[in-house]
């Protein structure tokens, strides 16, 4: 199996290709690219440690070398927030940045599995679904938008919350990845119970949590160790699937066929080729439900955005 991380030197590259390096099965291949000259270091770093993965690096204008024989490919190349920006904010920049490196992505590995990490992430992902149609080799199966930060997120405070064993916690997150497009399921977390008022404050949290790093860091960036560790969760749960293990469920940002948009977060099962089945996300409660719905405008904003920068 091999996986190749584009941004490979940034905060999230560098978190997630320890991660990986750390933790995908013995003889996987892991490729890193970013523009970044240090690059090639950070593989012979990282290849210092006595794992059966195989690291190799590549700096420079064409990721193409680094995308040879890829079966997944994360993309987290771009700029990230400041305070004060919203991730929309992002779009001048990190439209280009993703087109290009998808449309490498079409021509040198074309039935890779891509997840897109690079924000807005809600239509960083409709872009890169263009890119492929017009290189005419998209499979909706093999396309995902990274929300599983999200979703740990809201794991993690709601076992705060309730004194929970975060071990035992599991949130559904549908939608998309941004403000009011986020939308932890709460309502069906087994065993719990929240006030209205708990409710409220919860997904508020949720929806503001990469806010809430990116003032922390003060202009330092956004996100990069817990979206290391989200990314690789998504990527380990991407090479499960790809290996034929049962059962490998998770959220992302999919064309799965949603009445509610064309790209939609809800749970999927993974498989031999990406997406095997999008799955119901099932009953919500009434709060979800006026969530969901208020939240569809900026949604289908954001994806019609993504759709007409390629058109
Ligand atoms: N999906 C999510 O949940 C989520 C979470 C956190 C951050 N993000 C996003 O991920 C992106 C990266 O964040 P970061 O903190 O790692 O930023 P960073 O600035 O630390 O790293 C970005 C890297 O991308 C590289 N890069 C820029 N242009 C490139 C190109 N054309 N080809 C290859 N590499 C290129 C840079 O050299 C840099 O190393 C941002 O857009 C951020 O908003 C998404
Ligand atoms: O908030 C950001 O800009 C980064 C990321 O999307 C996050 O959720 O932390």
């Amino acid at each position: 199996m091999k996986v190749a991380v584009l941004g490979a030197a940034g905060g999230i590259g560098q978190a997630l290709a320890l991660l990986l390096k750390t933790q995908l099965p013995a003889d996987s291949k892991l490729s890193l690219y970013d523009i970044a000259p240090v690059t090639p270091g950070v593989a012979v770093d990282l290849s210092h440690i006595p794992t059966a993965v195989e690291v190799k690096g590549f700096a420079g204008q064409d990721p193409s070398p680094a995308l040879e024989g890829a079966d997944v490919v994360l993309i987290s190349a771009g700029v990230a927030r400041k305070p004060g920006m919203d991730r929309s904010d992002l779009f001048n920049i990190n439209a280009g940045i993703v087109r290009n490196l998808v449309e490498k992505c079409a021509a040198t590995c074309p039935k890779a599995l891509i997840g897109i990490i690079t924000n807005p992430v809600n239509t960083t992902v409709a872009i890169a679904a263009e890119v492929l149609k017009a290189a005419g080799v998209y499979d909706k199966n093999r396309l995902f938008g990274v929300t599983t930060l999200d979703v740990i997120r809201s794991e993690t405070f709601v076992a705060e919350a309730k004194g929970l064993n975060v071990a035992d916690v599991n949130v559904n997150v549908i939608g998309g990845h941004s403000g009011v497009t986020i939308l932890p399921l709460l309502s069906q977390i087994e065993g719990v119970s929240f006030s209205d008022e708990e409710v409220a404050a919860l997904t508020t949290r949720i929806q503001n949590a990469g806010t809430e790093v990116v003032e922390a860091k003060a202009g330092g960036g956004s996100a990069t160790l817990s979206m290391g560790q989200a990314a690789c969760r998504f990527g380990l749960s991407l090479v499960r699937g790809l290996q034929g293990e049962a059962n490998v469920v998770e959220c992302a940002y999919v064309d799965g066929g949603s009445e509610h948009a064309e790209f939609f977060a809800q749970p999927i099962l993974l498989g031999k080729n990406g997406v095997e089945k999008v799955l119901a996300y099932g009953d919500v409660s009434e709060f979800e439900a006026n969530a969901r719905d208020a939240m569809l405008d900026t949604l289908n904003a954001d994806i019609k955005l993504g759709v007409e920068f390629v058109k």
